[in-house]
């Protein structure tokens, strides 16, 4: 005799059933309470954002589509699309609401503020990478990692670096001096001689001890990049869970992988030196390159050309015009490290947070700004030959190194420089969350609180209103007497204000002995037209057609 047991049937147990039906008669409406919880939340800021201008979009997507494509096509449209708009964008991703602001007198309102610092929620996808670091932090961790690390940015302690400028720019000549006649992508070159350059005057070691990994490492930061931009231009990356299901996870691990282990062997290395009683950097310069004698070159806080500002009396944490005193002039990674072994301000988590800020920050940035600038300088030959008859008026053709006043005597080539960041800025557009409305000063207009603000630099940098041939490369923009009356926020390649780039000194320094370098030694060529640049903005302004340009040595005037 056998047992017949009834196969249970799923949900057939009438207390089950009831129980699943209690629970969607009450999901039901505590989503509808819940929406209506939410809408009315938003009302504020969707009624504000309805009065400001900008493109219609599509129910639950809102302007979502506009970033679809490759980085180039996403980048042509916006820029294409902001013609049909005055200088407030108004757009929706999702329920995501970003107002693009481009009037200078607005931008002041944003970047000048001691309140509006908190940086868009938007870039909390570079906190695998950077964790807590200056670009990301904010509040009292910000401002107190801030007043400790900008006086490892002053011009005195910049002055200690020329050597190691020189040295490291002299190994790129000679690098580049294979590759005479052949088409290359400088980006790559520029990009390695930054790393190289950040490591061994930031962070104070030799490069030399770091093998293949500065290059792994450049590699790494690139590839990182292009993540961070699928992320904040694809809409389904946004959330977290679907990103960390996505392909992109295990190789975003991998690479922030070979990012912090080159980072913590620079803190280790440092931190041996250190022990030793090794302060500032441990990389050598050869004996034909250091300098003979201390530069006393009376400078103030000047940083020419960037500098304009501070006669309008807007004067920021890197424009302190008393010495900073010996004991401060040490490399950004011992004043780090010492800070940390007086235990109060610094652990070493954060260092590490600093270290890997500072070589993003230091290493993209620069070495698209060079690139472009060779890249100008390939295509205006006439403006190429001027920068070389300055640099033979300095250097009278010897191979002598840069000194810190003839990088003050570099008029024309800073001109040059400038130029290039205004029309190729390597931040094209910097992000605040807003956390309270705020009134617009060009227009009867209010921002509501809760939104991303966008500054697109690009934008600003091109206005016909300040820059009345705006699509042309004229050095001459940055004649005194065209920057003497012009707004100051009209012209933001490092930000400004209290957030502003804590290393635009330093950049300005070390572009102007590179690129003088480059061009004592070579006539740059580039056959490609600006107008068949493909730029792309993965959080860095770059060329997805690569920076190519050829290289021809130059013959050297007598004396
Ligand atoms: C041409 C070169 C450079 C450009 C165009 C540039 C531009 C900028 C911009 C626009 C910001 C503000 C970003 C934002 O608010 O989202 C910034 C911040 C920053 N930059 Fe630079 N930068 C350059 C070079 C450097 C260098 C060489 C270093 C360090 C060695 C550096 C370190 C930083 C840091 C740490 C911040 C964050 C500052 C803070 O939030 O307090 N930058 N940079």
């Amino acid at each position: 005799m056998s047992a017949t047991v009834a196969t249970p049937v799923l949900g057939s147990t009438p207390g089950i059933a009831s129980a699943s039906n209690v629970f969607y008669f009450l999901l039901v409406p505590a989503m509808i309470l819940w929406y209506a919880y939410w809408k009315i939340s938003r009302k504020h800021l969707e009624e504000l954002a309805a009065k400001l201008p900008g493109p219609p979009g599509y129910p639950l997507i809102g302007n979502a589509l506009d970033f679809s494509g490759t980085s180039h096509i996403i980048f042509n449209h916006m820029i294409e699309k902001s013609k049909e708009f005055g200088k407030i964008i108004r757009m929706w991703i999702g329920h995501k609401l970003f107002v693009f602001l481009m009037h200078p007198d607005d931008v002041e309102l944003i970047l000048g503020s001691h309140e509006h610092i908190d940086k868009a929620p938007e870039y909390r996808f570079f906190k695998p990478w950077l964790g807590d670091g200056l670009l990301i932090s904010t509040g009292p961790k910000w401002r107190a990692h801030r007043k400790l690390i900008a006086p490892a940015f002053h011009l005195n302690v910049l002055k200690s670096f020329i050597d190691l400028f020189n040295t490291n720019s002299l190994d790129v000549v000679n690098r580049l001096k294979k590759t005479m006649g052949k088409e290359i992508d400088c980006h790559d070159y520029m990009s390695e001689a930054t790393v190289e350059i950040l490591l061994e005057t930031a962070m104070g070691v030799s490069k030399k001890t770091q093998d293949q990994s500065g290059y792994d490492y450049a590699m790494a930061v690139m590839k990182m990049c292009d993540i961070l931009h699928l992320r904040h231009t694809k809409m389904w990356l946004y959330p977290d869970v679907l990103f960390n299901l996505s392909k992109y996870k295990s190789y975003q691990d991998k690479l922030i992988n070979t990012i912090h282990s080159l980072t913590r062997k620079v803190i280790k290395s440092k931190k041996a030196a250190f022990a030793k009683g090794i302060r500032g950097s441990i990389a050598e310069v050869p004996e034909n390159l250091k300098s003979k004698s201390v530069d006393n070159t009376e400078v103030k806080t000047v940083v020419e050309g960037l500098s304009f500002g501070q006669s309008a009396g807007l004067k920021d944490d890197l424009d302190v015009d008393d010495d900073i005193g010996e004991k401060k002039r040490m490399a950004f990674l011992d004043l780090m490290i010492e800070a940390s072994q007086s235990g109060v301000v610094i652990n070493d988590e954060e260092i590490k947070e600093q270290v890997d800020t500072i070589m993003f920050e230091g290493h993209d940035t620069t070495a698209a700004g060079s690139s472009f600038f060779l890249c100008m300088m390939g295509l205006h030959t006439d403006i190429q030959e001027k920068v070389y008859e300055e640099l033979n008026e300095i250097f009278k053709g010897s191979d002598r190194p840069a000194t810190f006043a003839d990088t003050l005597e570099m008029k024309y080539l800073e001109r040059c420089l400038m130029e290039t960041l205004r029309m190729y800025p390597p931040v094209p557009l910097i992000a605040r969350q807003l956390r309270r409305d705020l009134k617009l000063t060009s227009e009867d207009l209010t921002v509501p609180a809760g939104c991303t603000v966008i500054i697109p630099t690009f934008k600003i940098h091109r206005d016909p209103v300040t820059y009345p041939n705006p699509e042309k490369f004229d050095p001459d923009n940055f004649l005194p007497e065209r920057t003497a009356n012009r707004h100051y926020y009209s012209f933001i390649p490092f930000s400004a204000g209290p957030r502003s780039c804590v290393g635009r000194k330093y950049a300005m320094l070390k572009l102007k002995i590179l690129l003088s370098h480059l061009l004592r030694n070579f006539r740059i060529v580039s056959d490609v037209p600006e107008a068949d640049y493909k730029l792309q903005a993965d959080i860095i302004l770059k060329r997805e057609d690569g920076f190519r340009i050829k290289l021809e040595p130059r013959k050297k005037v007598a004396a």
